[in-house]
């Protein structure tokens, strides 16, 4: 059984901009807004577009993304670090950003993925409301199960505005997660080299 999820495409139909917009519009009457007044007339329309990028991620399968393989022969470590995220915190619907970073190491084959494709990924999960926990859970599965690699580690540092701007107001608390397969899950020294290169500046 593969922990991917089926692809979201399958599950839902497409996003709804009409229902979106109508939402938007009955939140602004909420708060206490006149959704009427020039400034705020276009404001569902828009919303509801950005929300159709914001969480585009829903009708995406990460399998697609990874299908770009090429057979290169490489059989140790590839990391792409720093790859800059953008997600929505699930529970109170506000951003939570930060960077991302991705090792790992091919299968026994030697094929490797486009780099970009690793970015992708991410996006992929990112434009989903989340956990930061899951996301991070899900990118290492979905290159665990598509790739097929010795081993795949996945680290996510992010500050969530939920934390930030309001509740707590702790701006700059930034989250550190991780999910280790393969490899990196089994040989602890294996694990703290990538894991250094990962960290280290
Ligand atoms: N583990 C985890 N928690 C998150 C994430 N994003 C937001 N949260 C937390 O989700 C929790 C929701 O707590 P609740 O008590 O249900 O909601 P709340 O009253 O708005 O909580 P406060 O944020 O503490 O004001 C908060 O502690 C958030 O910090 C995430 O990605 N991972
Ligand atoms: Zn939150």
């Amino acid at each position: 059984m593969t922990s991917i999820d089926v692809p979201a495409s399958r599950q839902r139909p497409s996003f709804d901009a009409a229902r979106a917009e109508a939402a938007v519009r009955e939140l602004l009457v909420a708060v206490g807004e006149d959704p009427d007044r020039p400034g705020l007339r276009d404001t569902p329309a828009r919303v509801a577009r950005a929300y159709a990028e914001t969480f585009g991620g829903l009708v995406q399968d990460p399998a697609e993304v990874l299908s770009t393989t090429f057979e290169e022969d490489h059989d140790e470590l590839v990391l792409v670090k720093d790859i800059p995220m953008y997600s929505t915190c699930e529970h109170h619907l506000v951003p939570f950003h930060g960077v991302a970073h991705i090792a790992y190491i091919p299968s026994e084959d030697g094929r490797v993925t486009g780099l970009s494709k690793l970015a992708r990924l991410v996006d992929v999960y990112a434009r989903r409301p989340q956990v930061q926990e899951r996301m991070t859970r899900q990118v290492a599965d979905a290159l665990h199960d598509v790739l097929k690699p010795r081993g795949v580690l996945v680290v996510v540092q992010a500050e969530h505005l939920c934390m930030g701007m309001r509740g707590i107001r702790k701006p700059g608390a930034v989250t550190t997660t991780s999910a280790v397969r393969g490899l990196f899950r089994d040989s602890a020294a294996t694990r703290a080299e990538a894991m250094s290169l990962v960290l280290g500046r």
